[in-house]
């Protein structure tokens, strides 16, 4: 197994179908089905949308700290056995607030299970729900300000189409004055334009998906001139459509033109594996070579928000891991 760092992971999108039937129960929310096969059969998607419109049905069976706290352990725990050494994990706060969850329970349940892994380094990125606009946005910002020591960085997430990175710049000057990280989702099914907006206007550091920026060879030129991360995710391309199938995708193109590309799961509950999956995806059905897997690794630690030395020790183990054929997963 590779060493890796994983980078574009919702936590919400771990809800696997049993942890949902299990929280439903304990917190007396009606489902649809309690049927696991029936559950999981759900989870097949046409857009980023349809599979939105699931993922946020199934969030009020979160409600308490511990269900927060059970939700992320799961992960850590699933996380690593795919080889998993650092998380940069997404959360919806949003999501939450609406369903009548305060702030205090999401953060003491996440932060709380982060604490207690003592495998896997991690912390937590904040994410602002694009579609419900820039006034909202800046208001969560302020109500998680007093647990700013909880959280390391900024992101953007939801339906990307209609809703461009630029109408949030104000938010995200306020988290560059807060001395937070700025990531952002854009080029998923939102075309060039937005990853320029992302990195123009917002000032991010790393772009989510961006594998639209292919279309843009000024873009590429500037993305792999500024080293800029790119978050990609596979198997969540092809489970919301936005490639056809993995054999096309332009993950090996973006390898090429030597970009600083790493492989993420995204939601792995509902994209049909965790990051070693994807890997394996890579290697099965892409045909990706040990060398072009051990860069993705070696890129993914790069492009991660921990010490300089940290991020050295676990490039330093990809190295060998690679040299002993840890690539075949
Ligand atoms: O893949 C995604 N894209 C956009 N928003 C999201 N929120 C959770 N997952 C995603
Ligand atoms: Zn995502």
């Amino acid at each position: 197994m590779l060493p890796t760092a994983e980078l574009h992971i919702h936590i919400e999108g771990t809800l696997e179908p049993e942890m949902l039937v299990r929280l439903a129960a304990r917190n007396g929310v009606k489902l649809p089905t309690t049927d696991i096969d029936e559950l999981r059969a759900r989870y097949r998607f046409t857009d980023l949308q349809a599979f939105l419109d699931l993922y946020y049905a199934n969030l009020p069976v979160l409600r308490t700290e511990q269900d927060f706290y059970d939700l992320t352990s799961a992960y850590l725990a699933r996380a690593a056995t795919a080889g998993v050494r650092r998380a940069e994990i997404f959360f919806d706060p949003q999501a939450h607030l609406r369903n009548g969850v305060p702030l205090e329970a999401v953060f003491a349940g996440l932060s709380g299970a982060l604490d207690d892994a003592d495998d896997i380094s991690a912390d937590l990125i904040l994410c602002f729900l694009r579609d419900l606009g820039a006034e909202a946005a800046e208001e969560t910002f302020r109500a998680a300000l007093p647990f700013r020591d909880r959280f390391i960085g900024v992101g953007l997430d939801s339906a990307e189409v209609g809703n461009p990175p630029g109408i949030f710049q104000d938010v995200y000057r306020m988290a560059a004055a807060e001395g937070l990280h700025r990531v952002a989702h854009a080029g998923e099914e939102g075309g060039p334009d937005y990853v320029w907006e992302a990195l123009d206007v917002l000032g991010v550091e790393r772009v989510d998906h961006g594998i639209r920026a292919m279309e843009d060879v000024e873009l590429v030129a500037r993305l792999r001139d500024d080293r800029v991360a790119l978050t990609v995710c596979p198997l969540s391309n092809v489970a919301l459509r936005v490639v056809d199938k993995l054999a096309d995708h332009v993950l090996p193109a973006m390898l090429d033109e030597g970009l600083l590309v790493c492989v993420n799961s995204d939601d792995p509950a509902y994209f049909g594996g965790y990051v070693d999956d994807n890997f394996a995806a890579l290697r099965g059905k892409l045909g990706l070579d040990e060398q072009q897997l051990a860069t993705l690794a070696w890129n993914s630690f790069d492009a991660c928000f921990a010490s300089a030395e940290q991020k050295a020790r676990w490039q330093a183990e990809v190295t060998a891991s690679a040299e002993h054929g840890a690539w075949l997963v």
